[in-house]
């Protein structure tokens, strides 16, 4: 495949690089993150102020869009960056592990996966042919083929079985997608379980079949950090050096670090935002949950050094007093806050990178953690 969105490296510091991803809907900064726009929104955020956190690319989902409002209807409507009103690129997830983590009755065959919605109980089915057909309607610059990932942990033969499924969609989600069009990519996703032979056998299958970037799925399933990192450290050097490289579903700021030291180029999660949704903000000197009672009377602000003016100009007692209260500010402003963050941590990573002082970094920022009086 031609790069239809192309990766450029600006600079490495040991198996970490920094660049940018080239699109016709504008470039995106290396090492990414995404955040999660599941149903065609960043939850309690406003797009332009997803912009403002310095998010170049945001995710959305091919399950949840495909129940509710429906493809054709987005696609009618104009695609998903007009309906949304967010003109950067969008990466789409596929479906296949919505299914599984939130289908109910849901039925995986040879040909794809039946399934009944978890909104209103209605009968689907989804193959990688109609994933493609829904990605493309939705109008997603990066599209991901459709996958089977087993939940960990799981007998080697389990993780055999979904990750030669998965080669095989792999075939159909390319053969579905067509031929290269400027600035649509589709990327392939390793499977394999905790199986290091399964994982090299998955990723030099997908290189075979040539993909515009390659996903490490399976992961961020409740596994420990150590059996992501080792999974990472067995699939990079079988991928290819000037091809984007995606974890998927990734993760706690510290699996970020550890990640994309070991070249990693995008991540999306759903914990910045989930998180500030509950009330617990990731900050400079650590995690605050702000319920908790010290807070009541800390006139300090969230982080002093955000670039995030509501963790700036706003004091913990009254974040404390919106969570408690149940304020809808709480979510908009701790959501900010925590995306800030993640932003202003890759930031952080692309110039450390640049710089060659990558691993003073994250010593640095771990440090701050440890120490830091949050
Ligand atoms: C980390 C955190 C907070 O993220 C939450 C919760 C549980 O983990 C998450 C995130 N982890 C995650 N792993 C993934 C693996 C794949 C994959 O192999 N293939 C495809 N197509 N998409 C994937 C998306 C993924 N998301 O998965 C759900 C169940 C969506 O909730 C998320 O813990």
């Amino acid at each position: 495949m031609t790069d239809a969105i192309a990766l450029t490296i600006h600079a490495r510091d040991g198996a970490a690089r920094t660049g940018a991803l080239l699109t016709p809907r504008g470039d995106i900064r290396t090492p990414a993150f995404m955040p999660v726009g599941t149903a065609a929104t960043v939850k309690a955020m406003r797009p332009e102020d997803v912009r403002a956190t310095g998010a170049d690319i945001v995710l959305s989902n091919t399950y949840h869009l495909m129940l509710a409002p429906g493809a054709e209807r987005i696609a009618r409507l104009g695609g998903l960056h007009r309906f949304m009103n967010w003109p950067r690129p969008i990466l789409t997830d596929s479906g296949g592990f919505q299914v599984m983590s939130l289908a109910k009755l849901r039925k995986i065959n040879g040909n794809g996966v039946i399934f009944q919605s978890h909104i209103d109980g209605s009968r689907h089915e989804l193959t990688p042919e109609r994933s493609m057909e829904i990605q493309r309607l939705l109008g997603a610059d990066i599209q991901m083929q459709m996958d089977e990932c087993v939940k960990l942990p799981c007998p080697p033969e389990e993780a055999e079985r979904a990750m030669r499924l998965s080669l095989r969609w792999a075939e159909r989600s390319k053969a579905a997608f067509g031929d290269d069009q400027p600035g649509r990519a589709l990327f392939g996703i390793v499977q394999g379980g905790v199986e290091r032979t399964l994982r090299i056998e998955s990723a030099r299958a997908l290189v075979g079949m040539d993909f515009h970037g390659y996903a490490i799925g399976g992961l961020a399933v409740g596994e420990p950090q150590a059996d992501m990192l080792a999974t990472i450290e067995a699939v990079i050097p079988h991928l290819p050096d000037t091809k984007p490289r995606y974890l998927m579903g990734v993760g706690t700021p510290d699996d970020l670090l550890q990640s994309l030291r070991r070249g990693v180029d995008m991540f999306d999660c759903v914990m910045p935002t989930r998180a500030g949704r509950h009330g617990m903000v990731f900050t400079r000197a650590g995690r605050l949950n702000l319920r908790n009672a010290r807070f009541a009377d800390d006139s300090r602000p969230v982080d002093p050094l955000s670039t995030s003016a509501m963790a700036r100009d706003y004091s913990r007692a009254y974040f404390r007093h919106l969570v408690k209260a149940g304020e809808i500010l709480a979510m908009m402003a701790l959501t900010e806050i925590n995306l800030a963050y993640y932003q202003d941590l890759m930031a952080g990573a692309r110039s450390a990178i640049g710089e060659g002082r990558l691993d003073a970094y994250i010593e640095e920022t771990r440090r701050g953690w440890a120490e830091g009086e949050a």
